[in-house]
């Protein structure tokens, strides 16, 4: 009986040993499962982007990927290369491709097709061999220092997609070069449309549209893009324009360790000091506190505004002929007195006088007075949608007459049809703003 109950006992003993071991193993394995999936949400939430200004707060999808973006989806979901360049290999968090120095250099001709000179490096022009063509940024640098820093700014640019950005389509970081490679923006910087003689004026309707883009584009840093993004150095020569004279804006700030890749040298009140910008946008609260806000790019952007109106140089006394206009008219109405005058007066005054106090506002010397990049696209996306009502009700009433020509204004007849007819199908289909 005493054998039994020790039989019984050490078998109870042993099943209940054996269900122990299962459902520890059983546990270690769900465990491990758990720790994956954390880990890869981990990754993919340390660089969310919200795609296009929604408050998603998601990862960019592979439909966001910009077409001329060299980055194609696999069928793994996985970014793969077309053809072109050879690749290295791929940052797969940010998709974007690492093209070596060799390849580069060939697609260059051997770095001799400069299009552009910014303060820290030449950029060239660059064919691929699938006909694709792409602007190749070499940063000035000889050291290996920073490569790690380098790569990882690349990662946060490379998720930035907007139609109002140029997007960053790849990059080299060989032998301690850092250069990035964008898309090509065929229609150059906005500097050169307003000041250069071998470009006609650009119309003010042109004008609306491309202080619309560019509000987009900096609106999409500010509340779009996870972290918020100070774009630092906004000015004509960094909007470019691309095919359909859609603006995109550029020069986004990269950060080398502890230092901005776009600090320079500029003279600041008679002395020359280390800043970040450009002489003529800076922020005054900037200059005083050494600190960047959001708000400090709005300043920036109000001076851009006020170049588009006049058609003059920041850097050559831009400001002090609109303080002069605005001592008269109280920053509201009357702003005619700036216009460049090689729109020979052919602009809307209303709009004109909406978007100069609209510029007012943004270069209040109190941030706080300034307002946001959004309530920026709301207004100027205003604009646009009554101009658009306005020249639709027109042109339904002059089709009664047999001679819709007739119907154009001045304006109107200095835009070639086929941008102007892009540019109206950018109002209808992009304007998502309730006004
Ligand atoms: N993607 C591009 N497509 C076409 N042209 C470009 C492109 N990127 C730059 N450029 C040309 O090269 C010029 C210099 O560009 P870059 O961004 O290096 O300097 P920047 O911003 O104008 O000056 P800084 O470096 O002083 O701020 C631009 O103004 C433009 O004319």
């Amino acid at each position: 009986m005493k054998e039994d109950s020790l039989i019984i006992g050490i078998s109870i003993g042993v099943v209940i040993g054996v269900l122990l071991a299962i459902v520890t193993l059983i546990c270690l394995r769900y465990h491990k499962h758990s720790q994956i999936g954390n880990s890869s949400s981990r990754r993919a939430a340390a660089l969310p982007i919200r795609a296009n200004g929604a408050d998603s707060g998601m990862i960019l999808s592979d439909s966001t990927i910009d077409p001329e973006s060299p980055v194609k989806a696999g069928r793994n979901g996985m970014p793969f290369q077309i053809e072109g360049f050879k690749r290295n290999n791929v940052v797969s968090a940010s998709g974007i491709p690492e093209y070596s120095f060799k390849d580069l250099q060939k697609a260059t001709c051997n770095f001799t097709t400069l299009i552009g000179q910014g303060a820290f490096g030449p950029v060239y022009k660059a064919q691929m061999t699938t006909g694709q063509t792409v602007a190749v940024k070499v940063l000035a640098t000889d050291s290996k220092q920073g490569e790690k820093e380098f790569q990882s700014e690349v990662m946060l640019l490379g998720r930035l997609h907007h139609r109002n950005l140029v997007n960053l389509v790849g990059y080299c970081a060989e032998k301690g070069r850092n250069i990035l490679i964008y898309v090509y923006m065929s229609k150059g910087n906005l500097a050169s449309h307003l000041y250069c003689e071998n470009h006609g004026p650009l119309s003010w309707d042109l004008r609306v549209h491309i202080a619309l883009d560019v509000a987009r584009g900096l609106e999409y840093l500010h509340d779009g893009a996870v972290p918020s993004i100070i774009h630092r150095d906004i000015k004509s020569s960094n909007i470019l324009l691309d095919d359909s004279m859609i603006a995109r804006v550029i020069g986004f700030p990269i950060r080398i360790g502890c230092r901005f890749w776009t600090f320079k040298r500029e003279i600041v009140d008679g002395h020359a000091v280390n800043i970040q910008g450009t002489f003529g946008y800076l922020d005054p609260e900037y200059i005083s506190t050494r600190t960047f806000t959001n708000k400090s790019d709005v300043y920036s952007y109000g001076v851009l505004l006020f170049e588009l109106i006049a058609g003059r140089n920041p850097q050559q006394g831009l400001l002090e002929y609109v303080e002069l206009a605005a001592l008269n008219n109280e920053g509201k109405v009357g702003w005619e007195e700036i216009v460049d005058a090689r729109l020979e007066g052919k602009l809307d005054v209303r709009e004109l006088n909406e978007v100069a106090s609209l510029a007012y506002k943004c270069i209040n010397r109190g941030p706080r007075k300034r307002p946001a990049m959004r309530d920026i696209v709301q207004v100027l996306s205003r604009i646009l949608k009554l101009r658009h009502k306005k020249r639709h009700h027109r042109k339904s009433l002059s089709a009664t007459t047999d001679d819709v020509s007739l119907d154009m204004d001045a304006s109107e007849m200095r835009t070639p049809v086929s941008e102007r007819h892009q540019r109206e199908e950018s109002v209808d289909s992009t304007d998502t703003c309730e006004v």
